[in-house]
């Protein structure tokens, strides 16, 4: 089985990414999201000597996401917010696709706006929950079809380098289709790196509805819980978490299961109950590999937290 953490300003340290491998870690995921390839020379280099074996990069995709801000915007329950020109940078497509009424979760559902106005430029919002407004945080227009390409630039730009990187696995975030996971095959010959694996990510509806189509084509898929929980109440996540797991099983292609495994860790050195019990069972379910997110990028225990993954893991396969 795989364990995989993701690289971030709390573990880019030799000493805790050497600790991490010493408990168990085989791999480590770099979200491109927050900063090209060409950025982390630095992380790749202690990435290497760490002896880590796999490199997982996670692309950017067709995800909608807020642009770079200066600083982060608190975001006031009742008050307007402006998405788009003169306000918060968003994607333009998001702009034109909005009608007033739309919905938009932010930073993982933490965050929830209304469209009251939508001008040719921006959109103008109400807050329904409040809270800060990090960049590059994660957008969800709940039932509204986004157009977008499968890779963006700077994707392609971060294939062309990800094989002299030392990169093994590319996650593509928001499958939507088998023509995605082609677009994806297709760019990674193009860039002569045709034997790292593709790890497709279901994030929404659509990808649930698309396995079928395209899970034959991919070496991982990825139940990626983070988004995947913005499409539908959070009480039905599990049930979907479960019918993905079975569909991968019958057809025999290795899946994994992230986001929020340990999240108490992010503050604590001690997990929950109920968090050692979500990975023994994604174990018992028959994960392929289970993997931490922000609980290594950014938690204040990135150590411990993967000691917590890889121990609990063990002893359901034992
Ligand atoms: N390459 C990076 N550079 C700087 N900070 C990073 C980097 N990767 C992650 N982080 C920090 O760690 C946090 C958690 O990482 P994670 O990969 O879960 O990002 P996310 O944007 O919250 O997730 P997702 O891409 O799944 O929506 C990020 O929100 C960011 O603050
Ligand atoms: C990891 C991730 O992208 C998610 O859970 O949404």
């Amino acid at each position: 089985m795989d364990f995989y953490g993701t690289i971030g300003p709390a573990c880019a340290q030799p000493a805790i990414l050497q600790h991490m491998v010493e408990a168990g870690m085989t791999g480590i995921r770099m979200n491109l999201s927050h900063g090209p390839l060409a950025a982390h020379t630095d992380w790749l280099a202690m990435i290497r000597a760490a002896g880590i074996r796999q490199l997982l990069i996670d692309l950017q995709g067709p995800e909608l996401r807020i642009g770079t801000l200066a600083e982060p915007v608190a975001l006031v329950e009742g008050s307007s917010v402006r998405l788009g020109a003169d306000g918060v940078p968003c994607p333009a497509a998001l702009v034109q696709a909005a009608a007033p009424g739309q919905q938009l979760l932010l930073d993982d559902g933490k965050l929830l706006v209304q469209v009251t106005q939508a001008l040719p430029e921006a959109l103008v919002c109400t807050v329904v929950r409040g809270g800060t407004l990090q960049s590059r945080k994660s957008i969800a227009a709940l039932g509204l079809a986004v157009p977008s390409p499968t890779l963006t630039e700077e994707d392609l730009q971060n294939l062309k380098i990800a094989k002299q990187c030392g990169v093994t696995g590319v996650m593509l975030p928001f499958v939507r289709g088998k023509a995605d996971i082609l677009a994806l095959r297709h760019a990674l010959e193009e860039a002569g790196a045709a034997d790292i694996r593709i790890f497709a990510k279901i994030e929404n509806m659509t990808g649930v509805r698309a396995l079928p189509e395209f899970i034959h084509l991919v070496d991982e898929v990825v139940i990626a819980r983070g988004d995947l929980g913005n499409a539908m109440p959070l009480w039905e996540l599990p049930r979907c978490q479960k019918q993905l797991s079975a569909a991968c099983r019958a057809a025999g292609v290795p899946f994994m299961v992230v986001t929020q495994m340990l999240d108490s860790m992010c503050t604590r050195a001690v997990p929950t109950r109920a968090e050692v019990s979500d990975i023994y069972n994604a174990v018992l379910d028959g994960a392929a590999s289970v993997m931490l997110t922000g609980e290594t990028a950014a938690g204040q225990y990135p150590m411990q937290a993967m000691e917590y993954l890889v121990r609990t893991a063990q002893t359901a396969l034992a």
